[in-house]
C-alpha cells in the first residue's frame, strides 16, 4: 500500500507539471518496492496516450474535478491491469480502492474507482491490443511524420514503450573497465549498458570518476568542436556538465556558464568526481559579456526536450505550441549573445535535445539571416563514424530515437546540432 501511495504521489506531481525522476531510496527504502513503484509510474507515463483512450471509454462524464489522487491512482491501476499483467489484477483493483479511501479529497469516489476498474478488467484484452499510433500525441506525430517519415515515427512509439538504456561517456578508455561495466561500445567514447542490476553510483568506476552518464546523442555536439588544444571554450547552458566534461577531456580551457545555482552545484559535484576543474560562472546567457572573446562557444540551449521522451515521457503531454514558440524566442536571444561572445574565426556549436525543426533546422536559417558574421561550418559524415546517417546534406546533425548508434541496439535521444564559424 505504501508503494502505491508513494507512486501515486509522484505520478500526480508529474501530471501537475513536474519533471519525472524515478523514486529514490529517500522515498522507498526497499529496493524491490522501489523498482516496482518506478515500473508502475513509468508504464503509466509511457502508456499515457493509450490510457487517455481508455479513460475516455470508461468514464462517461470524464474525470471528476478536484478529486485529489483519483486520477493518478486510476492511471497506475490501468497501467498495471492492461500492461503489467504479471503483477496481478486483484491487487490493481483492491489497492486502488484502498489507496483513495486514504485521501479525503478522493474517498467519496471509491465506488466509481471500483466500477471503472472492473469494466477495465473486462476489457483489458481489447485495450492491450490498442494501436501504437495512440501512444504519441496526434500533433507531434503529424509534425514528426512530415519531418522524419512514417517508419521513423513508428519507431518512436516503440522507443517510447521500450525506454532508454544507460549510455556513458568514458573519461578513461580502458577495455577492462568496459568489460567490468558489461557495456557495449557505441560510437567514439560512448558505451551502452542495456540492462543493469544496481544504481549508477554502484557501477564500476563511478567513485573514481572514470565515466559520466550521457546519452549517445547528447555526446555528439561537444565532439564537433574541433580546435587546437588549450583554446578557450565557453560552454553556455552547461549544467549539469556532460558537455563541459567532454570539452575538458578534449584539452580545452573551459568556462561553464549557467543561470541556475542548484544545477551549477550539481555541475561542480560532477566535475569534482571526474577530477576536472572548469571555471564556473553563474549568469544569464542572454546578456553575458566576457572581457575576452572565446575561440569556441557551445550553446546547448533550453528547449522543448521532446527528444528525451524515452526517459521523460511526460514531455510529450506537457508541451504545447505556445511553450515551443517561447523556447524558440529564447534560443534566438541566446544564439545572438553566443555569437557576441565569439572571437573572429571562432567556432559556435548550437544544439538542442528537441525533435522540433522549429528549434533546430529553422533556427539555422534564422541565425544565418540575423547574424551576418556567421556562416555554416558543415559537419562531414566522416566526423560521425558509426552514425553517418545522422548527417544531413547541409552538414547538420539530426538524430532521433529510431536511429542506431554504431553497433548498438536502436535508440538514442533526438538531438539537433549545427556548427558555425564567425567570419568577422
Ligand atoms: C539542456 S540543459 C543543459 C545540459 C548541459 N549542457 C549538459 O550537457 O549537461 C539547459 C540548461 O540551460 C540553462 N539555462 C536556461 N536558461 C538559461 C539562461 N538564460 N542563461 C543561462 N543558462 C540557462 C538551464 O539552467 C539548464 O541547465
Amino acid at each position: 500500500m505504501k508503494l502505491r501511495l508513494v507512486a501515486a504521489e509522484r505520478l500526480k506531481a508529474v501530471l501537475g507539471g513536474d519533471h519525472f525522476s524515478p523514486l529514490g531510496t529517500g522515498e522507498l527504502a526497499d529496493g524491490r518496492d522501489r523498482a516496482l513503484a518506478n515500473r508502475l509510474i513509468t508504464t503509466a507515463l509511457r502508456r499515457h496516450g493509450q490510457i487517455n483512450t481508455m479513460l475516455a471509454d470508461l468514464l462517461d462524464k470524464g474525470l471528476p474535478p478536484r478529486s485529489g489522487s483519483f486520477e493518478a491512482v486510476l492511471r497506475l491501476s490501468l497501467a498495471q491491469l492492461v500492461f503489467l499483467p504479471d503483477l496481478g489484477a486483484h491487487s490493481a483493483l483492491f489497492l486502488a480502492v484502498e489507496a483513495i479511501k486514504r485521501d479525503s479529497k478522493a474517498r467519496h469516489l471509491s465506488g466509481l474507482m471500483n466500477a471503472v476498474l472492473r469494466r477495465a478488467q473486462a476489457n483489458s484484452a481489447r485495450y492491450g491490443l490498442m494501436d501504437d499510433a495512440t501512444l504519441l500525441p496526434a500533433a507531434f506525430a503529424k509534425g514528426w511524420t512530415e519531418a522524419y517519415g512514417a517508419e521513423a515515427v513508428a519507431g518512436f512509439a516503440e522507443a517510447l514503450v521500450e525506454g532508454a538504456p544507460l549510455d556513458l561517456t568514458l573519461r578513461d578508455d580502458d577495455p577492462e573497465l568496459v568489460e567490468a561495466l558489461g557495456a557495449e561500445r557505441l560510437i567514439a567514447d560512448s558505451v551502452r549498458l542495456e540492462s543493469r542490476d544496481r544504481p549508477v553510483e554502484a557501477l564500476p568506476g563511478y567513485d573514481e570518476g572514470r565515466w559520466w552518464v550521457q546519452d549517445a546523442a547528447s555526446a555528439i555536439p561537444a565532439r564537433l568542436m574541433v580546435l587546437d588544444p588549450n583554446k578557450a571554450v565557453l560552454d553556455v547552458c552547461a549544467a549539469p556538465g556532460g558537455k563541459t566534461a567532454q570539452l575538458i577531456k578534449a584539452g580545452y580551457r573551459v568556462t561553464a556558464l549557467d543561470n541556475d545555482a542548484g544545477r551549477l552545484e550539481r555541475l561542480r559535484q560532477n566535475m569534482a568526481r571526474l577530477g576536472y576543474s572548469p571555471k564556473v560562472i553563474e549568469a544569464d546567457a542572454a546578456n553575458f559579456d566576457p572581457a575576452t572573446p572565446f575561440d569556441g562557444v557551445l550553446l546547448d540551449a533550453p528547449c522543448s526536450a521532446t527528444g528525451t521522451f524515452r526517459r521523460h515521457p511526460e514531455v510529450l503531454w506537457s508541451r504545447n505550441a505556445g511553450d515551443i514558440a517561447g523556447r524558440v524566442r529564447l534560443q534566438r536571444a541566446l544564439l545572438a549573445n553566443a555569437y557576441r561572445c565569439l572571437a573572429p574565426g571562432g567556432t559556435l556549436i548550437y544544439c538542442v535535445c528537441s525533435l522540433e525543426p522549429s528549434e533546430g533546422e529553422e533556427q539555422v536559417d534564422w541565425a544565418l539571416d540575423a547574424l551576418p558574421g556567421l556562416e555554416l561550418a558543415p559537419i562531414r559524415a566522416a566526423e560521425l563514424a558509426g552514425l553517418e546517417q545522422a548527417v544531413t546534406p547541409r552538414g547538420l546533425v539530426r538524430t532521433h530515437p529510431a536511429m542506431t548508434p554504431g553497433n548498438g541496439n536502436a535508440g538514442m535521444d533526438g538531438f539537433f546540432v549545427a556548427r558555425f564559424r564567425r567570419t568577422g
